[in-house]
């Protein structure tokens, strides 16, 4: 059984005016919080998106699992998108329910009480909630599901200190690291290193660097901001 749980081999990503990855190939470990981390515009979406399933490369192959991500790979990959992908007129409850139906793999139970740890009321309209509260909904619909693989992209942008904190802890307390694996992209960089255990830093469609958060500290006694303003020079 493979270490690990997702492989990019000589991936290219075109979009009709740009080069979104140039030829990019890396491999990420299961069981661990796996940060994408990069300057806006650099790639970061595009790999969530092609390790989706949700975009195909122009070139290059890319695995989930050792499976092959195309659109089928849903049933293995939960997918946060930065969009509000939310719908207003349904409750929370009720958009905890349309969830449950549509992943065979979704634990109401735990959506019920991550609820409660952040504080959601089952009953408002989604329409009616803050933009922090929407972002935890969106939070407790990606970590209800019992897949191998979780993706947010930008979980916590535009949200308030206080909501991003708690947004951060429940990502601690509800992932479980024995049987799944989270990738992230986030511009909030300091925020979420305590909880990163690797960083993959992407520019111009390009791998820059990867690196253990732990390796940084302990080898070269650095934060990871300064680490990456090395890696990453503007
Ligand atoms: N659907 C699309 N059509 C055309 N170009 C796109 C599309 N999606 C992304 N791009 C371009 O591809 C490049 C990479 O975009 P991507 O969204 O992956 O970057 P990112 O690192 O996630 O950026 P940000 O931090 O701003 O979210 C950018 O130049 C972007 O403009």
């Amino acid at each position: 059984m493979s270490e690990q749980i997702v492989e990019f081999k000589n991936v290219t990503k075109k979009y009709p005016r740009q080069v979104a990855l140039d030829n990019v190939s890396f491999a990420l470990p299961k069981g661990k919080i796996i940060g994408l981390v990069g300057p806006n515009g650099s790639g970061k979406s595009t790999i969530l998106k092609l390790t989706a399933g949700l975009v195909h490369p122009n070139g290059g192959c890319i695995t989930v699992n050792g499976q092959e991500a195309h659109r089928m790979i849903a049933s293995q990959v939960a997918y946060l998108s930065e969009l509000d992908t939310l719908y207003p007129f349904y409750t929370v409850a009720e958009t905890i329910k349309f969830n449950a139906g549509l992943f065979a793999d979704f634990d109401q139970k735990k959506a019920g009480e991550m609820l409660a740890y952040m504080q959601l009321d089952p009953d408002k309209k989604v329409k009616s909630l803050s933009k922090g509260n929407r972002g935890r909904l969106k939070i407790i619909l990606a970590l209800a599901r019992r897949v191998p693989l979780i993706l947010m992209d930008e979980p916590l942008s535009g949200l308030d200190p206080m909501v991003r904190d708690s947004i951060i802890r429940s990502l601690i307390s509800y992932i479980d690291l024995s049987e799944q694996t989270l990738i992230m992209t986030t511009h909030e960089v300091a925020e979420v290193e305590p909880i990163l255990d690797t960083v993959v830093a992407i520019q111009n469609g390009q791998v820059r660097g990867m690196v253990q958060v732990d390796d940084i500290r302990s080898n070269e006694g650095k934060g990871l901001v300064e680490w990456m303003k090395e890696i990453l020079p503007s």
